[in-house]
């Protein structure tokens, strides 16, 4: 039985595979929310929820061998197989009655709740390679490589599960938010609520915490606050962690002691394409050669204290904060950059769709071109800055 359960399942990846993921925009999560047609909606999802989670899981059969087999990164994939069995279940269902439509809804939380902690998971998989195997930069720049993929395919795949549960799973809507997006979102009063929920784990943790200022400027229609169609929860989770890292560097910079921070100053900017975001702090910055491993998740992932002791909680979360956040906001075809001036600040800058119908999702494809990214070598270095290094200049080949 076993055998021919694996060979089935890996007939069924092959052939939800081959299929691109459909990315949507806001503006179709809108209108498809606003004519909340559950069966509609369950005849998308149960042919797309199998779609994203076999492209991803084809990936994950092309990482290092290593990594594949940490105990941790095993016990995620075992999860992956086990939810796109259970969603098999309603592949070919003729007839759709009430019963099946919230026997789905019931899979589709089971599901969401079985993959709460996939990203702890996961850091845990590459401290425990990183602790078992040398791990050179081109295993570095894969594991890279295949994170940002594998966060960013579980974000659409969440975002999916919490439109459809949030419409039809029976709890009353009583805001105006379709499913998890909020077609007002005041983008000013997230940025209040990340600012003052950071300051509250910074009061805690340093007994002290930096102001703020807040100005915005609407060129597009002057005097009006600035408003866009978004997933607050989205935008949340990464001003808070750029409020976190900020006001760290600013204490730790200035020192505990001080009184007179230099606040953190931030813009709201509309423009015609994009709402930006800029936060300005005076933490004394960053050097170029750390800047570029803000973003990795094998360096920003120092051994954590164990989650019980939540009191002496650091005010940077696992570290993977930045990563993270940058997949949010490109999630929905923005950016997060940082630019720092080393010795006085950072400004961390976050794009967003100003427009609903430009603000699709951003989904990872399997196919070739994929594949070969965990099997070609880095590119051969075609600038050179130091004498020696890896080929002598006298012995180099000419190929
Ligand atoms: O690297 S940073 O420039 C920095 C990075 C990201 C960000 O959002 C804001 C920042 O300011 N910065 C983080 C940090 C933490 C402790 C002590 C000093 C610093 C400096």
């Amino acid at each position: 039985v076993f055998t021919a359960n694996v060979r089935n399942l890996s007939r069924m990846l092959d052939h939800y595979s081959h299929f691109n993921p459909s990315p949507l925009s806001v503006k179709q999560f809108i209108d498809f929310g606003r004519s909340a047609n559950e069966v509609r909606s369950f005849e998308f999802l149960r042919k797309e929820l199998p779609v994203r989670l076999a492209n991803i899981m084809q990936e994950i059969n092309l990482l290092p061998q290593n990594l594949l087999r940490m105990p941790s990164v095993h016990l995620v994939h075992n999860w992956y197989v086990k939810s796109f069995t259970e969603i098999l279940e309603f592949e070919d269902l003729k007839s759709v009655d009430q019963k099946k439509l919230l026997e789905f809804c019931q899979t589709l939380v089971k599901i969401r709740n079985r993959h709460a902690d996939v990203v702890p998971t996961m850091a845990k998989g590459v401290i425990e390679l990183r602790e078992s195997h040398p791990v050179d930069q081109t295993v570095e720049h894969r594991i890279h490589y295949f994170l940002d993929r594998f966060y960013m395919s579980r974000i659409g795949i969440r975002m999916l599960i919490n439109q459809h549960t949030l419409l039809f799973g029976g709890q009353m809507n009583n805001t105006r938010h379709i499913g998890c997006i909020d077609p007002n979102c005041d983008v000013q009063s997230v940025v209040r609520d990340a600012y003052e929920n950071a300051k509250f784990l910074c009061d805690q943790y340093y007994l002290t915490s930096p102001d703020i200022e807040v100005q915005e400027h609407n060129n597009l229609e002057p005097g009006l606050p600035i408003q866009i169609v978004y997933v607050p929860s989205h935008l949340y989770h990464t001003l808070f962690e750029l409020f976190k890292n900020a006001m760290r560097a600013v204490v730790e910079h200035h020192g505990a002691a001080a009184r007179d921070y230099p606040p953190i100053q931030v813009l709201i900017i509309r423009g015609k394409e994009d709402v930006t975001i800029k936060i300005s702090d005076r933490g004394g910055g960053v050097t170029r050669s750390d800047m570029k491993n803000l973003f990795h998740y094998m360096y920003s992932t120092a051994p954590q204290p164990s989650l019980s002791d939540t009191d002496s909680a650091p005010l940077a979360g696992y570290g993977y904060g930045l990563p993270l956040s940058r997949l949010y906001a490109r999630y929905l075809l923005g950016d997060l950059t940082l630019t720092s001036c080393e010795g006085y600040g950072t400004d961390a800058y976050v794009f967003l769709k100003a427009i609903s119908e430009e603000a699709n999702e951003m989904l990872p494809v399997f196919n070739h071109s994929s594949t070969r990214q965990y099997s070609s070598p880095l590119p051969t270095r075609d600038w050179v800055s130091h004498i020696g290094g890896s080929t002598s200049s006298h012995a180099r080949a000419r190929h």
